[in-house]
């Protein structure tokens, strides 16, 4: 069996003196995509958070690929990919040159292969257009095209079904499938009904989960 690329180990969190979770522990293996669910409130941003590396206000220990997560730090954070709830993107720029910043940080990227991740979220013709004049599904597919030229392994996704039409929940949908399929590893949150074969649940707001 694959080694877990993510491991928690009795992670505990408190936000205003409430107890969001406590014992929580679960494995994210190689090939798996994995739903964080849960009703408003119980912490499943802050969680992903979390796990992203983006907020240290928790107790327990993260583990990647078998070690401290705090001591893999560069490792971790070139092989993870984390999209929030918001989408994230700057309303001045357009599409490609949002792409382009975000791909800045990571690595080279040719205008042709942004211009087709674009494409494949179904923002062809909308390339140039400054993203404040898009709509709010158009803004997040701006983000979701990230996906599609994403080769880390490991991918956080918060509520990334916000705002996206039911032909694009599909493609999202068969996204993340294949993304396992492949080898990598998928978090997802999601108020939407996802329901994929062999897909992993971590539930907050009630008992604490292993999975
Ligand atoms: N910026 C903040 N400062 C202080 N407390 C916060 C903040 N954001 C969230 N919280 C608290 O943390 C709790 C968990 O919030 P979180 O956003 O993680 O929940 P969630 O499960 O993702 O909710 P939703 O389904 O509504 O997106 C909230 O109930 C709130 O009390």
């Amino acid at each position: 069996m694959s080694e877990p690329l993510l491991q928690a180990v009795n992670l505990e969190c408190e936000r205003d003196e409430r107890l969001l979770f406590h014992n929580l522990s679960f494995s994210i293996l190689p090939g798996t995509v994995t739903r964080v669910e849960g009703p408003n409130g119980t912490g499943k941003t802050t969680l992903l958070r979390i796990l992203a590396g983006l907020n240290d206000a928790y107790a327990g220990d993260l583990l990647w690929c078998g070690q401290a997560r705090n001591r893999q730090r560069e490792s971790f954070l070139r092989n993870t990919l984390y999209l929030g709830h918001r989408p994230g993107i700057k309303p001045l720029l357009t599409p490609l040159e949002n792409l382009r910043a975000l791909m800045a940080a990571r690595r080279p990227v040719g205008d042709d292969t942004l211009l087709q991740a674009l494409a494949g979220t179904g923002l062809a013709g909308f390339e140039n257009v400054p993203c404040r004049n898009l709509s709010a599904g158009q803004q997040r597919r701006v983000a979701l095209a990230r996906l599609l030229i994403a080769d880390e392994p490991l991918w956080l996704l918060d509520e990334v079904f916000t705002a996206i039409d039911a032909d694009g929940v599909g493609a999202i949908e068969a996204l993340l499938q294949q993304r396992a399929q492949e080898g990598g590893a998928v978090l997802v949150t999601t108020h939407h009904d996802l329901q994929l074969p062999g897909m992993n649940r971590i539930t907050l707001g009630g008992a604490a989960n292993e999975c």
